[in-house]
């Protein structure tokens, strides 16, 4: 079977003097190409889940369950295979800014994993590919010899971005992508995120333009509209336009900006159905419905999915 695949996943954390399950039994598949929200309350599992995803920490002695890729299951024991792991699934962290190296340049930032994982092409290669991506991004080559504490919020999010884009991952990991930028940070980052969906995904419509969601993203601040007018990547070529894809242009030939599926962690409902086709609801550690985005904000099946789409008001009925 292609894709990520777990299988019967369960993770404990300590527990006063025992061990708490968090995660029971979990099964989950993630093709290629499919653009997926993880949504669920606060501490029902999501970044458990993530964790487990990344092979972040060691299982614990009543950790269960199987992670594959590709049919091969994946394990942390040998470096070479976790290297070839992580070069396909790569992470956006919560706290994008502080996951980036004080010490490092920006265009350090992005070029220095590409030799950790060993991707080919010396220094140079890496540089200049650093570079494509934090243009893409938009990052003015002003900043890229600045470090991290000199650049602001939203631009350390897109090089946290471009940094896990550098690999050309197949699958890219983001953990509340948008929560604690302001609204116009937040149109910008997710207008990004869309056009990335948009092009793993190109059987599907954008969910961007699907408009369930656009009220509770209001336009109203002209400011806003000005800075979230960033080109998004799609827009300037980047990412190949879904109706490209089918042409399969191998990955060194496409744009700098690769289109690996997504796995969008949030809170937040209207924030996802912009970028997402399918939705995961979680809750105590379980995935408890499984549905195309549209269904979710139409007609929710499960009181937890009801709940976010409740908190959502401006979502039409
Ligand atoms: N390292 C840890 N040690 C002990 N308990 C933990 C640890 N990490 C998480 N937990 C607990 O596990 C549960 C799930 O946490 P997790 O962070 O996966 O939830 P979440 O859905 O991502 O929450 P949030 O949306 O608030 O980030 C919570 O009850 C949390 O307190």
């Amino acid at each position: 079977m292609s894709g990520l695949e777990v299988r019967g996943l369960t993770r404990t954390h300590p527990d006063g003097s025992g061990r708490r399950a968090v995660i029971t039994g979990l099964d989950l598949d993630i093709a290629s190409g499919q653009s997926t929200a993880l949504l669920g309350r606060s501490g029902c599992g999501k970044t458990t889940l993530l964790r487990a995803l990344l092979l972040a920490d060691r299982p614990g002695p009543h950790d269960t369950g199987t992670i594959s890729l590709d049919g091969a299951p994946v394990r942390a024991g040998s470096a070479r295979r976790l290297r070839a792991y992580r070069r396909a699934v790569q992470y956006v962290p919560q706290e994008a800014a502080a996951s980036l190296d004080p010490r490092r340049t920006i265009l350090e930032q992005v070029a220095r994993p590409l030799r950790t994982l060993g991707i080919e092409g010396g220094a140079r290669a890496h540089e200049e590919r650093a570079g494509q991506l934090l243009d893409e991004l938009d990052i003015p080559r002003s900043r890229w010899s600045s470090r991290p504490h000199e650049i602001s919020g939203g631009q350390a999010q897109r090089v946290a971005i471009a940094r896990a884009l550098g690999p050309r991952p197949r699958y890219l990991l983001l953990d509340e992508p948008v929560s604690g930028l302001d609204p116009a940070l937040r149109r910008q980052v997710l207008a990004l995120l869309a056009a990335l969906g948009a092009a793993a995904d190109p059987s599907a419509d954008s969910a961007s333009s699907a408009g369930p969601a656009s009220p509770a993203e209001p336009d109203d601040d002209p400011a806003s509209a000005e800075r979230g007018a960033v080109p998004a990547p799609a827009e300037r070529g980047a990412v190949p336009a879904p109706a490209e894809r089918g042409a399969v242009p191998a990955p060194a030939e496409q744009g700098a900006v690769p289109a690996p599926a997504l796995l969008v962690v949030s809170h937040d409902l209207a924030a996802v159905a912009r970028i997402c086709h399918r939705c995961l609801v979680m809750d105590q550690g379980r995935i408890v419905e499984d549905a195309p985005m549209g269904r979710i904000l139409t007609s929710p099946a499960h009181p937890a999915t009801r709940a976010l789409r409740d908190a959502v008001p401006d979502l039409p009925a």
